[in-house]
């Protein structure tokens, strides 16, 4: 399977050195990477989708990046798992240049995965076989261990002894819950979604919220989500970015987004909600 193929359907990493323990990969030494955008831009023929991009996404937070459709988002988020490179600018994990260089960054790199808008789950396998997928495809652990972390993960994301599903039975939902498993699989230290509530009816969609939430009372990881969901966004965010013609207009906490003067975040606010939830 080609990396793209591998990255198409969630998967993804960084191996790194062998630190003698059960799992070829410590997969305990997860921690939140810090990500700085610096003066991006990138065209596709005559179309300037991203225009000098600043930004910072500090270690740990819970980041998402809102914004009418069309706005670049996407083709931002892509960049910082370089599946897209750009025409100018730098992004900065942790304060290395992604894009400039090309060398390993430290005796342990970082690692990321992404979770698609379609899931992208593989349906002839179970749930348990999604989740344990790329640690069994790496060699990562020791089958007896593949077990445990898949157990714990659908634990995790409220999915308890559904390991042998099949993925088709699956409603939208819970697919959306095992490419969140599979995703933490790898304890990833930068976790990004791309449009999580595309798809999902409104109480889905806050069952969701509510996964993403708790996550992060147990995770240490950097979490990266572009939604044209705003109250979504509102709800689960530690701070937010609204995005517009290919360029970043606001970043603030979610009370200060509500409270935004700035005339392009007040008219999406009111052309995409009936009403903001409250903090
Ligand atoms: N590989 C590509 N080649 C050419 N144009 C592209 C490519 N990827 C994205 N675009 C264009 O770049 C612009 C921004 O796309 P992007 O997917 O980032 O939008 P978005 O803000 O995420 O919106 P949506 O939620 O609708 O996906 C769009 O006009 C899109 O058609």
């Amino acid at each position: 399977m080609s990396v793209f193929e591998k990255l198409k359907h969630g998967l993804t990493g960084s191996i790194l050195h062998d630190d003698g323990c059960e799992c070829t990969v410590n997969l305990n030494d997860t921690r939140g990477v810090d990500i700085k955008v610096e003066k991006l831009n990138k065209y596709f023929g005559e179309l300037h989708v991203l225009q000098d991009i600043d930004l910072e996404i500090f270690a740990g937070e819970t980041f998402s990046i809102i914004g009418p459709s069309g706005t670049g988002k996407s083709v931002l988020l892509k960049h910082i798992v370089k599946l897209e490179h750009p025409d100018s600018g730098e992004i900065y994990i942790d304060g290395f240049p992604i894009f400039a260089n090309n060398k390993k960054q430290s005796e342990r790199d970082y690692r990321y995965s992404m979770v698609f808008q379609s899931s992208a789950l593989f349906n002839s396998l179970t749930v348990g076989e999604n989740v344990g997928l790329w640690l069994r495809e790496k060699r990562i652990c020791k089958e007896y261990k593949i077990k445990e972390i898949i157990k714990e993960k659908l634990d995790q994301v409220g999915l308890a002894g559904k390991e042998n599903l099949r993925t088709s039975e699956l409603s939208g939902g819970m697919k959306k819950r095992v490419a969140i498993a599979r995703s933490l699989a790898m304890n990833p230290d930068l976790i990004l979604y791309d449009e999580p509530t595309a798809e999902l009816d409104p109480v889905t969609t806050d069952e969701l919220a509510n996964t993403i939430l708790k996550l992060k009372e147990t995770t240490k990881n950097t979490t990266v989500i572009v939604t044209h969901d705003l109250n979504f966004a509102l709800y689960i965010s530690d701070r937010i970015a609204m995005m517009h013609g290919g360029r970043i207009v606001e970043v603030g906490t979610p009370a200060e987004i509500k409270k935004s003067q700035n005339p392009i975040v007040k008219g999406f606010i009111y052309t995409t909600t009936k009403g903001i939830r409250e903090d």
